[in-house]
């Protein structure tokens, strides 16, 4: 059995994370920490858990993650970092689901994160964990930066476009998402109280959101061109829906003169056609977050609007495909198991 700790229990994606390895057939759960609620069993703050974990919440102090095979961070951004050299020497693998091993460039990082970077030899040998893209380097990490939740969408949606060489004007692309708010975490804010997210619909961060830099580097790598270079470019704007978990995302590439005489939906269906979470729609469908809720699923459908631009809708579940099913489908891949272990489970309806 794999040996897993979570620094960060009480969020929603510890707590998602629990519920997918607390059903996972190859793991023991050995630590869960939060400071706030430490010495709580973790099923009195969620029922839902009951009979399933049998732990109590500890202090990360407390929590002997040395002792695990892997560690799932749950955190703000800033903490796995932090901690991340000492598991390491004691041979522990790493998953970070915040930000710290995203960004390759520290100057960014600093820029967008407000604080500077502490280990940048450990962040650049991270690995993406976006396993579509980059599934062999991700069997071999030792740490493996979890994408964001909108990110992870939009490089599903525009890589069978980018990754054919001279089909879409790469330089102009459009990412327009909509996220639940569970996005935006269990922490109270005003923005996500009922009174203020329900019946509404807004852009937000329009001036610039930090997946804004996180979406043009992958891009660029899915593409194959330099980092920073203007040839790939996405404007990204982010929309808050009055949901609870899923995002959805259209995306918009003009197709180039031969781009034009390409069969988009055969080419999507054949990228994506061994993938065991991407689901490539029949042509004229759109798809709705309610179709992957609770899942590690991703839906996407093409279209052809005009006869020079190329549509991309994708649904995912910010909570699963977005963050903590991402993760446990990393695991998987760095423990040697298959990719799917524990991570089948039917969407929810309704
Ligand atoms: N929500 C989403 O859809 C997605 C979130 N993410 C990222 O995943 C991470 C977790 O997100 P989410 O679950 O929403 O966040 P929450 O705010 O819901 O939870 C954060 C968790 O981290 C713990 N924590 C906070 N500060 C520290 C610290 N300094 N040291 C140790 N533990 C700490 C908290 O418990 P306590 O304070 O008691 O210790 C809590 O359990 C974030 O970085 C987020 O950006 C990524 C993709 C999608
Ligand atoms: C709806 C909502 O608020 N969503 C979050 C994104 C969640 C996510 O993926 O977070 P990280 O990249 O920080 O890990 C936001 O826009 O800040």
């Amino acid at each position: 059995m794999i040996k897993v700790g979570i620094v960060g229990g009480t969020g929603y994606t510890g707590v998602e994370l629990l519920r997918l390895l607390s059903q996972h057939p190859q793991v023991k759960i050995t630590a869960i920490t939060s400071r706030k609620e430490a010495g709580m069993p973790v099923s009195d703050m969620y029922p839902s858990l009951r009979g399933r974990v049998d732990l109590a919440f500890t202090t990360p102090d407390e929590a002997r993650l040395n002792e695990c095979d892997v560690v799932f961070f749950a955190t703000p951004h800033g903490v796995a970092m932090a901690q991340a050299r000492e598991l390491l020497a004691d041979g522990v693998k790493i998953i970070d689901l915040a930000a710290d091993f995203r960004l390759k460039d520290t100057a960014e990082f600093e820029r967008w994160y407000g604080m500077p970077h502490s280990c940048p030899d450990l962040l650049a040998e991270a690995v993406y964990g976006l396993p579509e893209l980059h599934r062999e380097a991700i069997r071999k990490a030792r740490i493996v930066g979890n994408p964001g939740c909108y990110p992870t969408s939009v490089q599903l949606g525009f890589a069978p476009l980018l990754k054919t060489p001279g089909l879409v004007d790469a330089a102009h692309l459009i990412a327009n998402c909509a996220s639940g708010v569970s996005g935006a975490g269990r922490k109270a804010e005003v923005h996500t109280l009922l009174a203020e997210a329900s019946d509404n619909f807004k852009a937000y961060g329009v001036k610039g959101h930090r997946h804004g830099p996180e979406i043009n580097q992958q891009l660029r790598v899915i593409a194959g061109v330099a980092p920073g270079s203007a040839a790939v470019h996405c404007v990204f704007v982010p929309h808050l829906i009055p949901a609870i978990r899923g995002i959805h995302s259209t995306l918009y590439a003009r197709l180039t003169p031969s781009g034009q005489q390409a069969d988009l939906q055969a080419l999507f269906e054949a990228h994506y056609r061994d993938e065991p979470f991407v689901d490539v729609m029949p042509a004229g469908s759109a798809p709705e977050t309610r179709s992957v809720r609770a899942s590690n699923f991703v839906r996407i459908a093409v279209h052809k609007p005009a006869p020079d631009l190329a549509m991309v809708l994708v649904v995912e579940d910010n909570l699963t495909k977005g963050a903590s099913g991402q993760a446990v489908q990393c695991m998987n891949l760095m423990c040697g198991l298959d990719e799917t272990t524990g991570l089948l489970q039917v969407p929810v309806l309704p």
